[in-house]
């Protein structure tokens, strides 16, 4: 074997499939923390206990999960609607000077907030379709506003470059889709899902910050892009995939060699920082390379984790 073919796979996760191992449901530690655990006795389909529930004990596991997650995702939503509502005013109040900055906060918070949502969900395999419906609910308020069937003022102020409606069906619309791909396809058990929204919401929405502040050197290949903008980029979306596989790692859901992940991060985070810096935002919105080309890198360095029956 050539000694790329043998670098490149070293990368690959059949070598260090040992490295990541994700904390199988029926161990010790909860897959949530313990102070979230209202009840100990959850569905027993996700744990291995020793004695058979009673149908009673089963009905209370499985109406305690649905009640947990409804609840969650009202407070999620709640705090999405409040989210946008909040930068609405302080743009509306001068406190924040530029609507740009309003947006880019928010295209930074929203999806960072929504992935740290994540542990107050159930252990229920089905969770994940509950934190679903926030951003599928924002997706439809998007499309709705969008296409002026509604109009949403602050939604609109709060979202847009230039306050047009029809601005809600591009960006904010992938926005709020790779949200919904990442919480059911990848959701809290594997380190895909939170690298990709890391790089979408952390590194994008900081390099669009500090490009146009700083951005004076702009890229050979795109004057669109300045080097303060992907530096930025590469630096804060490594930091917050770092920050969140931590989060995650601390709160039980898996075990990572940190020397090995940070490389792997690190080269995400690369590559996500040079498709960003590509001059084809008018072919493929930058909330959709950005994501996708990290959950390309994520899946070949870290492989596909899912939860075990
Ligand atoms: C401004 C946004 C995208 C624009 O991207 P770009 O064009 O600047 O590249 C983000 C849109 C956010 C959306 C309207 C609301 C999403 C809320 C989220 C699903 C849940 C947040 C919950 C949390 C607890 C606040
Ligand atoms: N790598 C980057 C990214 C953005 N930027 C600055 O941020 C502005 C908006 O970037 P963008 O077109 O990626 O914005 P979004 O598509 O992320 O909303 C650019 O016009 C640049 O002024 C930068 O300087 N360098």
């Amino acid at each position: 074997m050539s000694l790329s073919a043998s670098a490149i796979l070293s990368f690959t996760p059949s070598f260090h499939q040992s490295r990541i191992s994700v904390l199988r449901r029926h161990t010790k530690l909860p897959s949530s923390p313990d102070f979230l655990n209202v009840r100990r006795s959850w569905p027993t389909h996700l744990y291995s206990f020793n004695t058979t529930p009673c149908a009673l004990q089963h009905f209370h596991a499985q109406h305690g999960a649905l009640l947990q997650d409804a609840g969650a995702t009202a407070l999620v939503m709640a705090g999405a609607y409040a989210l946008v509502l909040a930068f609405d005013n302080l743009t509306n109040r001068n406190l924040i000077e530029q609507q740009n900055l309003s947006r880019k906060l928010v295209h930074v918070l929203s999806g960072l907030l929504f992935l740290c949502s994540w542990p107050i969900f159930s252990t229920m395999r089905e969770a994940r379709y509950f934190a679903a419906l926030v951003p599928l609910l924002n997706c439809i308020r998007l499309v709705i506003n969008g296409l002026s069937l509604s109009t949403d003022e602050g939604l609109v102020k709060s979202v847009t470059r230039e306050g047009n409606p029809d601005e809600l069906l591009r960006g904010p619309l992938y926005y709020v889709l790779v949200l919904i791909l990442c919480a059911t396809i990848f959701w809290r058990e594997s380190p895909i899902g939170m690298i990709s929204l890391a790089m979408m919401c952390g590194g994008d929405g900081v390099a669009d910050i500090m490009g146009r502040r700083y951005g004076v050197l702009k890229i050979p290949y795109n004057q669109q892009k300045s080097w303060a903008g992907s530096i930025s980029m590469f630096v804060f979306g490594f930091l917050i995939s770092v920050g969140m596989l931590y989060y995650y790692s601390t709160l039980g859901y898996f075990q990572l060699d940190w020397a090995w992940t940070v490389e792997r991060v690190a080269l995400v985070s690369l590559v996500a920082t040079i498709v960003e810096s590509l001059p084809i935002t008018d072919i493929l919105d930058d909330n959709l390379s950005v994501p996708l080309s990290s959950m390309l890198m994520a899946f070949l360095f870290f492989g596909y984790q899912y939860p075990s029956r």
